[in-house]
């Protein structure tokens, strides 16, 4: 069996033994600087910022993981460094750190510190009962429904959109099924033979047995005034009478299960002290967040590059470059012009706060940080960017990235795919005899089919993965990490999906197909190359009657 995940109660107190173990060294390093800045007045002078952010840092980091003595003394270290310092001085407060120190490890171990430890987040925990968000797009449905019309057809098109189905034929088994696997969201029809309503009491038994209500969606033949009143009372959030169109049900099932498809908010926390770092990356990972660390402003911009977060969270006091230098660095970017940058330190001078403001930086958050501040901050501001970022980065109809979005995403994938030597794959995608499916079926049920192909390639395909709306039925997709003949397989399988759904234009039933052209790296070594013969391939697919996949590989010197 595995073990049980840490508490944050048990991750706190692991940031705090690191903090507690280390610090003996950090202070005899900074006794051995204080020794040496004693030596001429040049390495006074040299020294003197090295030894006020040792203490300043200490501060808020021993303030943030709950040493109040500790915290106290090094405000005084840093104070008496600022003013007149004197070897005396010093010489006590870097004894006294020692002594203190060795009363917080007996006090960690001790019971009493603990409990205070357990004390101090329990708050946190209260009243910020956060789930992490889910990264997974496929969801677990049940379906159960004893009557076998449409059944299969809901089937499918549910795993064409990429979930996961089981179907029940009686509420017993299922019942049982969902004490064993708990589901993300339920389609259950209202009538058995065990009762008028027993679909929609199974649901209502199961929500008080487990105290935790079961999205659900009402299936029924039936549609009368009783079997309705008990679907509501079942908390179920949507009611269908068969027939049902199929993408109707799927509209319905995402927008049950829709929290989890996004993406954690994500953090760069930028911190010299790596405990202070790690606490509040631990703090936004409790809140939902998912969050990376960098320990020197200089490892800032590739971090950047690489984890695309949504916030910076940067300590003003670091060596070789202040927090304020860093964000100036950052804002010079224009890629990073709008990117949110929160201030955390131990300084309380308001004139310094707002002279360090002056970078552009969002908000100045001071250390200790009560923990539901610092979450609230840091998620109303990359919460604020995501929607911006979305705005101007998105189709609105579908959602995907727009044209010159997905051209600078694939630019910069394959530049660092040249570093790295990987291989990727460029999928062109193109709706058949789109202009006849406006001019019979209108231009609504053509949109239709738009955001049904965008919400399959979006189910189907890894997050990770580039897609985006080249131009009106015309999508691209830059599949990461895969040879062009796996990509082609797998794009090959959502073509025969696709061509299987079912639209509706009033009560007209009809089905669309699509053609795809291949690309791939490194064979083609640009996003143009790639997209030229990506092009070409899917021209060739169209020419040989639409419905198909081309690999750019397969056009030879007969073209
Ligand atoms: N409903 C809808 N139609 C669109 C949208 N954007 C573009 N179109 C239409 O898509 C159609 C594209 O048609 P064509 O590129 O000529 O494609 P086709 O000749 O019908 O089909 P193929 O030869 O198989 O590519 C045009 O009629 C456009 O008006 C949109 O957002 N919604």
């Amino acid at each position: 069996m595995s073990k049980p995940a840490p508490s944050l109660h048990d991750k706190l107190n692991q940031l705090r033994e690191r903090f507690i173990e280390q610090l003996p060294s950090r202070l005899a390093q900074t006794a051995e600087l204080w020794q040496q800045s004693r030596t001429t007045s040049e390495e006074q002078a040299r020294l003197a910022p090295e030894l006020h952010r040792f203490f300043h840092s200490l501060k808020g980091t021993g303030r943030s993981l709950g040493f109040e003595r500790l915290a106290l003394l090094a405000d005084q270290a840093q104070e008496a460094l600022t003013t007149s310092p004197t070897r005396a001085d010093i010489d006590t407060f870097i004894s006294q750190l020692l002594l203190q120190l060795g009363h917080e490890q007996q006090h960690l171990r001790s019971r009493h510190g603990q409990q205070q430890a357990l004390a101090a987040v329990h708050s946190f925990e209260l009243t910020s009962p956060v789930e992490p968000l889910s990264n997974k797009r496929q969801r677990l449905i049940y379906l159960c429904d004893d009557e076998p019309e449409q059944v299969d057809q809901l089937i499918h098109h549910l795993r064409c959109f990429g979930h996961e189905v089981e179907h029940f034929i009686d509420t017993e088994t299922f019942f049982n099924a969902v004490l064993t696997r708990r589901p993300d969201a339920v389609i259950m029809d209202v009538q058995f033979p065990q009762g008028q309503t027993a679909g929609t009491e199974t649901l209502t038994s199961l929500n008080k047995l487990t105290g935790q209500p079961l999205p659900a969606i009402v299936l029924s033949a039936h549609s009368d005034f009783h079997s309705r009143l008990s679907a509501v009372r079942a908390g179920c959030g949507g009611y269908f009478t068969k027939p049902v169109k199929p993408l109707d049900l799927m509209l319905a099932v995402d927008e049950l299960t829709a929290p989890a498809t996004e993406e954690p908010l994500k953090v760069l926390v930028v911190d010299d002290e790596p405990e202070a770092a790690a606490y509040h990356a631990l703090l936004l990972e409790e809140g939902g967040m998912s969050t990376h660390q960098v320990h020197h402003p200089a490892d800032a911009l590739n971090a950047m590059e690489r984890f695309s977060p949504d916030l910076l969270l940067v300590d003003v006091y670091m060596p070789v470059c202040s927090g304020e230098e860093l964000a100036t660095i950052i804002r010079q970017q224009p890629e990073y012009l709008g990117l949110p940058i929160i201030y955390l330190s131990s300084e309380t001078d308001s004139q310094k706060q707002i002279s360090a403001m002056s970078a552009g930086v969002e908000a100045f958050l001071t250390k200790p940080v009560q923990p539901e501040e610092l979450v609230s901050a840091v998620r109303l501001r990359a919460e604020r960017l995501r929607l911006l970022r979305s705005l101007m980065t998105r189709d609105s109809m579908t959602g995907l990235y727009n044209h010159s979005t997905t051209t600078e995403l694939i630019n910069k994938t394959l530049a660092q795919a040249h570093r790295e030597d990987s291989q990727h794959a460029m999928a062109m995608i193109d709706i058949d005899h789109f202009k006849q499916v406006n001019d019979t079926h209108g231009h609504l049920a053509g949109d239709q089919v738009i955001i049904t192909l965008a919400r399959l390639l979006k189910t189907r395909l890894r997050l990770s993965d580039i897609i985006g709306r080249y131009g009106g039925e015309e999508f691209v997709v830059l599949l990461k990490d895969i040879s062009a003949e796996k990509a082609a397989t797998l794009i090959d399988s959502l073509r025969e999906d696709f061509a299987l759904v079912d639209f509706h234009a009033g009560d007209v039933r009809f089905r669309c197909t699509f053609s795809v052209g291949i690309g791939s790296f490194p064979a083609q070594p640009s996003t143009e190359s790639m997209r030229l013969s990506a092009d070409q391939a899917l021209y060739r697919a169209k020419h040989q009657g639409r419905n198909q996949v081309v690999l750019a590989t397969e056009l030879t010197d007969d073209r």
